[in-house]
């Protein structure tokens, strides 16, 4: 079934739009956004981030610009620019309190999320990566019909993986008839920081089997790391620099293979 795509303003110039999508919340979707920003960032790349996980945003805090807000002239939303230059906007940006709880119902949700593609002045961005909310409820459904996504990139951790949650969400993203890049396997392991050694902590990973199983390319397994965490709650993920030269590389890969650029 084809929907109406909704389309962007004369200040904005999108090539490719990814979506991040998980089965379940806190496997770490918004910190793997995160990186995959930084990643195409450090290529030379003009990204942008669209914050729809409007009622748990953290993409704000990830970069240190919760202080900050995003103006509007009365037609425009102009996003906030982190310290590299990713262009963010998120509801955390544009509301008085951040702390303010969200207690919106799905559709106003869903609306706002679209008004943040349509009215915000992103100027030219080679990528925009949209944080969905969790699971494959009403308002990730919603806004995967209606902005014109490229692809699709799955967050999974260990232990979601063998539910049934992650299943539906990698068969929401088929049914949008939208090239799946991967699936990000994050919390995968512990590496000991004495001897090298990678430790299970969840038990071994089926990520292989599963993604074969689906017919899909796992993108990386992202390690748990006490020093990403770190650098998250700072506000600093853009100094991370340890796993991101893999990631990198294997992310790109994905996106030249999958929806070129
Ligand atoms: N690889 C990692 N190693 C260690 N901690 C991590 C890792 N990835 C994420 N975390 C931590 O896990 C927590 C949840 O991450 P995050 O907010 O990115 O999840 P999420 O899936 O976006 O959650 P939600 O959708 O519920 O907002 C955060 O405290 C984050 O710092």
């Amino acid at each position: 079934m084809e929907f109406q795509k909704e389309k962007t303003n004369d200040l904005t110039n999108i090539k490719k739009i990814i979506a991040v999508m998980s089965g379940k919340g806190g496997v770490g979707k918004s910190s793997v956004t995160s990186l995959m920003a930084v990643a195409l960032r450090n290529k030379g790349y003009n990204v942008g981030i669209l914050d729809a996980d409007i009622t748990g945003p953290s993409i704000p805090k990830v970069f240190g610009i919760n202080a900050k807000r995003a103006e509007s002239d009365g037609t425009h939303i102009y996003p906030v620019t982190t310290a590299t230059g990713i262009k963010v906007i998120s509801l955390n940006l544009l509301i008085e309190k951040e702390d303010s709880p969200v207690i919106w119902r799905g559709p106003i949700i869903a609306n706002s999320v679209k008004q943040f593609y349509t009215d915000t002045a992103w100027g030219d961005l080679d990528y925009l990566l949209i944080d969905l909310p969790p699971g494959t409820g009403d308002v990730p459904l919603t806004i995967m019909q209606s902005l014109p996504v490229d692809g699709i990139v799955v967050v999974t951790s260990p232990q979601d993986l063998v539910s049934l949650i992650v299943t539906k969400s990698i068969n929401m993203a088929k049914m949008m008839n939208t090239p799946i890049l991967g699936i990000v396997e994050n919390m995968s392991y512990f590496e000991c920081p004495d001897c090298n050694k990678k430790i299970n902590i969840f038990g071994k990973s089926n990520i292989e089997e599963i993604a074969k199983d689906m017919d899909i390319d796992v993108i990386a397994k992202l390690p748990i790391d006490p020093q990403f965490v770190e650098l998250c709650d700072e506000g600093r993920v853009e100094l991370y620099e340890k796993i991101n030269l893999d990631f990198e590389e294997s992310f790109s890969k994905k996106i030249s293979e999958k929806i070129g650029g």
